[in-house]
């Protein structure tokens, strides 16, 4: 028997999301009789840590995925869970994904104080995000919204809409699906309405690039299709040097007619204006996403960047 060491961060949602993910590994063991136990390690990352600041003013890439790398890099962990939009673009040397899970729903949503819908909320109604993407979507739609960061785990930003004040919070459906907190939810965000981060709603299987024995496992446990839709919209973010916090999100489908490969990426200022958007089709998921980055760059999307950035 081999004990597999899984790094995760402490939050309740990763802690559930881990739970489920050794729920489904232990099961492909007994499937496949391969001798593996799993063991949760809570690892503290620095963006755990900083709880007090908007985190796009923290910057840095990779805030909640540094310290679990370097564990895996010391063998104090054999494998990380990371909520896949986490992930910064490039892994260090030695690292992979050795697995990429199905995705469950990659829309954002909002928890409202009451009503039913974005319509719903007054003239002038405060929301709560600490996402530029969010904030930027949605400011685009209603001019008149007050938004607001609000920073912490899930549950503390659902409850901070009864103490703070807030009309309205945005978050993850995934989240709240993964915690069973469904109930919560007011309403739904269409893609088309509020593109979602990349990779939202995936999760990341993270490990060392040498451990075939593992790999072996993660590779029974992998979604191809989930992998081309996050592989084309982490190109897209890797053209755009995105993971600086900037308003970029993107989405892959497959187009039901044809069954091609297709991307909608998006660029916005902060304030909402202006917003670049383009979808393209495609068969290779790099190329995808690097044709799409290329053509909000030649509308004019460096110019939000370079501004961002300073
Ligand atoms: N920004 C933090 C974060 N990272 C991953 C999720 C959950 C959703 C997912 O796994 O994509 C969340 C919460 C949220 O955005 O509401």
């Amino acid at each position: 028997m081999r004990v597999i060491k899984v790094g995760t961060r402490q939050s309740a949602l990763a802690l559930t999301q881990t739970g489920q993910v050794i729920h489904e590994l232990e099961r492909l063991c007994e499937e496949y009789n391969l001798p593996f136990t799993f063991e949760t390690h809570k690892i503290v990352t620095k963006g755990d840590r900083i709880l007090d600041v908007t985190l796009s003013k923290v910057g840095g890439k990779g805030l909640f995925v540094k310290e679990i790398e370097q564990a895996l890099l010391d063998q104090t962990i054999d494998m990380a869970v990371h909520s896949m939009k986490d992930m910064p673009w490039e892994l260090p040397e030695g690292l992979i994904i050795g697995a990429i899970p199905k995705r469950v729903d990659s829309r954002d949503v909002l928890i409202m104080k009451c009503g039913t819908s974005l319509d719903d909320l007054p003239p002038g109604a405060k929301v709560g995000t600490s996402s530029l993407r969010r904030a930027s979507q949605l400011q685009a739609l209603r001019k008149d919204l007050v938004i607001e960061p609000v920073r912490g785990n899930i549950d503390t930003r659902i409850k901070k809409l009864e103490t703070e004040g807030f009309d309205a919070v945005v978050l993850a459906a995934a989240g709240l699906h993964r915690m069973n907190w469904e109930d919560r939810i007011t309403c739904y965000l269409p893609k088309e309405v509020c593109i979602p981060a990349v990779g939202q709603g995936a999760l990341a299987i993270e490990c060392r690039g040498e451990d075939q024995e593992l790999l072996a496992l993660l590779t029974k446990y992998h979604h191809e299709e989930t992998a081309l839709h996050v592989r084309a919209e982490r190109a897209f973010l890797g053209k755009l040097n995105g993971g600086c916090q900037i308003p970029i999100g993107a989405y892959a489908e497959r187009d039901e007619e044809s069954g091609v490969l297709k991307l909608t990426g998006l660029v916005g200022a902060p304030e909402g204006d202006p917003i670049l958007i383009a979808a393209m089709y495609g068969e290779d998921p790099e190329q995808l996403g690097n044709a799409v980055a290329d053509k909000l760059l030649e509308a004019g999307a460096d110019q939000i960047l370079d501004r961002l950035r300073g």
